[in-house]
């Protein structure tokens, strides 16, 4: 059994190296507390900054590590200011994903005890779904070859989406085997396919493999919502999801709404997971109005680092690993049911150095 992992870490820009630190300082933590299991940590720069100052935005160097490694952990990257010559930011996290092949992006939706947050039912303070967002192709998939044609009042620019067979049914292989997954843990275990098939040929191309896909696994409930609807429910009745899967850019826009539902961005983990390989990564961005602040939350980049151990410990059968994920989750969801913290996100004034010292607090607690 291995007790001993690579891990390539990337802090990117902005808030990334705020949280950083801190997550890695409770990594240490939890596996000195639990033992048989053990993170070795190669840091590399990447992300916007570095591109300004080197031409190089994903360093060769760090994607072979992210390769070789067990698994990488990146907080965020992106500068609004810092562009490719055609206007699109630098986002090498989108290089990442798509040369590591790591087709599923999976955003837990799980709220935390202790929060005002924004829908008061008690059904939606207790959500617990997951949103399964492809991360390698759909409409993301060709911002390389954006193109303007035509001049003056025909001027048009132009986007194209991918949808392929190959990438659906990878993607909802995995979705089919988590909502077995969760039935079995008690859940639902209901797969939504989230698409726009009334008027888009991809989309319905997406469902129809969806349908091919969801009869080969007749014991797992499915359904599919249009997009817009799906939106609506999502602030309406978000409980009757358990899991959701759906494009790329489409999962980008309702995790955000997911990260709402949980109380913002710094309360969303996530993880992108392909064969092999896998990245995690908190769901928020840079969060450059805050900077340097001491306001980011951890919290995020936090559970993204127990998903990390979680899967580590599944994939290498190293229950340690898997204990110490269990801890990392319990001592966050203790320090909010103290209901003493109130993050910056929901109007108060918990930043990282609060949030992670009750965290810690909480973490020795269980030893
Ligand atoms: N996965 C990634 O690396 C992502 C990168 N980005 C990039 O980040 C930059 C900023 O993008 P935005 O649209 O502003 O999204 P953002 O997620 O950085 O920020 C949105 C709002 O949430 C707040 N926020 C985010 N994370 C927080 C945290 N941990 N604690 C407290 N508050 C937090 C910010 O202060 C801001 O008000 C852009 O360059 C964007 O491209 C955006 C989203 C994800
Ligand atoms: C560069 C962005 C697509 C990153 C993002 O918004 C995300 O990972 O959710
Ligand atoms: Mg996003």
């Amino acid at each position: 059994m291995k007790s001993e992992f690579s891990i390539t870490v990337l802090p990117g820009d902005g808030i990334g190296h705020e949280v950083t630190p801190v997550c890695l300082e409770l990594l240490d933590k939890v596996c000195k507390q639990v033992g048989g299991v053990s993170l070795n940590y190669s840091s590399f720069a990447a992300g916007a900054v570095h591109y300004k100052e080197t031409g190089v935005s994903l360093p060769e160097e760090a994607l072979q590590h992210a390769f070789d490694s067990d698994a990488t952990l990146l907080a965020c990257m992106g500068m609004p200011s810092i562009r490719y010559p055609d206007g699109r930011e630098i986002a090498p996290q989108l290089e990442l994903r798509e040369k590591m092949d790591l087709f599923a992006g999976v955003r837990p939706v799980k709220t935390m005890p202790g929060l005002p947050l924004p829908l008061t039912s008690e059904k939606a303070q207790n959500l617990d779904f997951i949103l399964i967002r492809e991360s390698t192709e759909g409409l993301f998939a060709s911002r390389e070859k954006f193109k303007i044609e035509g001049e003056g009042a025909d001027e048009a620019a132009y986007d194209t989406q991918k949808i392929s067979r190959k990438g659906c049914e990878r993607l909802f292989d995995f979705a089919f085997e988590l909502g077995r997954q969760r039935r079995n843990e008690g859940y639902k275990g209901l797969v939504t396919c989230v698409d726009k098939a009334n008027v888009l040929g991809s989309f319905y191309y997406m469902r129809q493999i969806f349908d091919e896909v969801a009869a080969k696994n007749p014991d797992v409930d499915n359904n599919h919502v249009y997009v817009d609807a799906a939106a609506l429910q999502l602030v309406g009745r978000p409980w009757q999801f358990d899991v959701i899967v759906t494009e790329n850019m489409f999962g980008d826009i309702l995790s955000d709404l997911g990260a709402g539902l949980m109380g913002g961005m710094g309360m969303a983990p996530s993880a992108d997971i392909g064969i092999e390989k896998a990245v995690f990564q908190p769901c928020h961005g840079t969060a450059p109005d805050i900077i340097g602040q001491g306001k980011a939350n951890p919290t995020a980049m936090f559970l993204s680092a127990a998903m990390m151990l979680r899967w580590l410990g599944n994939k290498h059968d190293n229950s340690s690993a898997i204990e110490a994920a269990r801890k990392i989750d319990t001592a966050v969801e203790n320090a909010y049911a103290t209901g003493t913290l109130l993050p910056y996100e929901l109007g108060g004034t918990s930043g990282t150095e609060a949030i992670s010292s009750l965290v810690f607090a909480e973490l020795d607690k269980l030893a």
